[in-house]
């Protein structure tokens, strides 16, 4: 059956296993924030079909089945495209990680081109955009999400010309001069513009696309507004005070908007009043003994700042000899995805650093870092959320970061702190946070100080103000957001163009 709305992102919402010769869909073993997005989104969507890559051996792919469906959380399928290992290996590992990411997050001394295989990255989006023209039905809306699917709307153009395209760019989008490094700019942004529409999570980010696609095509501005709403306008390092929301290339219109991802706050507290939830919250306070909690989570990637996260705590622990045997820190690096060889060096020098400084203040009834590198049951991270003084979430480049938006529902509006990189998209919808420069050592410092030295006042009268922020504008808002774009258009007939990729 042909489906009214089809995304298609790489990962599958799940980890397939077989036990006891069944298969099961497992939680995804390295998370990440579109997943649970997407998840929480999708479960309310009828006929609706996700699109990813499932990496098979020559021998599995001779009775491989694309499609299965997905009960429990939501009701709905998945085509999955059959990958090689080496497929993947290129796609993801390598042209993704090693070229784009470093890029779309302003590490241009990151960026490595050698190994990247372009070709392969055009073969695997054309077999996407082939698979969603196949799932959807002729009035379906197409809803692509993120950097590694970059060419999908141009196949889609191409096989569907009148099809109702929307692209999501979950990460950062640089400055033109760090974006225009990308040998292949101009295919990147012929295709993002054959989109009806291209979200971002934040002004700064959209201005960024259209400044870069201004800089390769001759694109008309067909629109500009004022930044307002909720996002701050200006005096934080991603605030931007006025926005393009439309462009018009050849023939087509391209409606460009920001809207930050939100989180699911019902499930969140449903999942904080569960028995099991109490109970863990128990005994982490009890284990606690009174002591101070500071909360880092997040994945093994040199944009997180978990290197400048622990050099910072161990300045705290340098010059607050008061607070030996007081505090815990604790930090979950979820190691990367297997074959992910771009984050090797992060991962060592975290556990380095943990090592030393517990190794120079332990005692027996003391470790000041604990660290957690595999992924944690949800339940158990909203606890440690729950029971965090502090939640610290400092990186040096971070599209959005839900996990400052999650920690701010656990605490429902009561009295924890929240330090905030200004380098995050979050940071422009949350000026109550505790908001810090992560490159500079006193602002790190500053801000942790000032974190522990806030009252209970202060804290729950700037939680309370997140709170309403991060209830209001949820990951439903953020879905309606561009599902309500398309009820309006009504496509424009498309002139036969053929978009040509240089
Ligand atoms: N140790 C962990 N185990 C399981 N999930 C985790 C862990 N640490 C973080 N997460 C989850 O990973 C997601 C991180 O999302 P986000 O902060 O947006 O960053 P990114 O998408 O770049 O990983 C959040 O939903 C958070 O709950
Ligand atoms: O390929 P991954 O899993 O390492 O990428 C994670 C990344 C996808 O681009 O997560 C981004 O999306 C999140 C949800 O929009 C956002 O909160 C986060 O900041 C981005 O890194």
């Amino acid at each position: 059956m042909k489906s009214s709305l089809v995304i298609l992102y790489h990962r599958e919402p799940y980890d397939e296993v077989v036990k006891d010769g069944k298969i099961q869909y497992l939680p995804k073993k390295s998370p990440n924030g579109i997943l649970p997005t997407l998840k929480s989104f999708f479960a309310d969507v009828n006929q609706g079909t996700w699109v990813a890559w499932k990496q098979v051996s020559v021998k599995q792919k001779a009775d491989f089945q694309s499609l299965v469906n997905i009960e429990g959380e939501g009701n709905y399928n998945v085509r999955r495209i059959p990958l090689t290992p080496d497929q993947v290996k290129h796609f993801y590992h390598i042209t993704s990680k090693e070229a784009f990411w470093p890029i779309l997050h302003s590490f241009p001394y990151h960026f490595a081109y050698e190994s990247s295989d372009w070709e392969n990255f055009h073969t695997i989006n054309r077999l996407f955009a082939e698979a969603a023209c196949e799932e959807a039905a002729d009035d379906a809306l197409i809803w692509i999400h993120d950097y590694n699917l970059w060419l999908v709307p141009y196949y889609i153009r191409k096989i569907k010309p009148n099809a109702r395209i929307a692209f999501f760019h979950h990460t950062p989008f640089p400055s033109v001069d760090i974006f225009n490094i990308l040998p292949w700019r101009e295919e990147i942004v012929e295709s993002l513009l054959c989109c009806d529409v291209v979200g971002f999570h934040i002004p700064r980010y959209s201005e960024n696309f259209v400044n870069v696609a201004r800089s390769l095509k001759p694109v008309e501005i067909v629109q500009k507004e004022a930044v307002s709403g909720h996002l701050t306008p200006v005096g934080t390092a991603l605030a931007e005070p006025e926005v393009v929301t439309q462009l018009r290339y050849k023939e087509q219109l391209v409606k460009i908007d920001a809207f930050p991802v939100g989180t699911n706050p019902q499930h969140i507290l449903s999942v904080l009043k569960q028995p099991e939830a109490q109970k863990r919250l128990t005994e982490i306070k009890a284990e606690l003994q009174g002591r101070k909690l500071i909360i880092a989570a997040g994945r093994v990637d040199y944009v997180k700042g978990n290197k400048e996260k622990l050099e910072a705590f161990g300045r705290l622990l340098d010059r607050r000899p008061d607070l030996h045997g007081k505090i815990h820190l604790v930090m979950t690096c979820v190691q990367a995805a297997d074959g992910m060889r771009v984050y090797k060096n992060a991962q060592s020098q975290i556990e380095q650093l943990v090592g030393k400084i517990n190794g120079r203040y332990a005692k027996l009834n003391w470790t000041p870092i604990l660290l957690f590198t595999q992924p944690i049951p949800l339940t158990e991270l909203l606890c440690y959320y729950k029971a965090a003084d502090i939640c610290w979430t400092t990186p040096l480049r971070d599209g959005l970061n839900l996990v400052a938006k999650e920690y701010i529902v656990a605490q429902e509006g009561n009295g924890g702190a929240l330090i905030l990189s200004e380098f995050v998209g979050a940071a422009v919808e949350l000026p109550e946070a505790i908001l810090t420069n992560p490159y500079s050592l006193d602002r790190m410092d500053e801000a942790l100080d000032r974190a522990l030295a806030m009252s209970p006042e202060e804290k729950q009268a700037r939680m309370q103000k997140m709170y309403q922020t991060v209830t209001q504008y949820d990951v439903k808002y953020w879905a309606d957001r561009l599902l309500d774009q398309f009820k309006h258009l009504k496509h424009e007939t498309v002139v036969e163009k053929e978009p040509i990729l240089v």
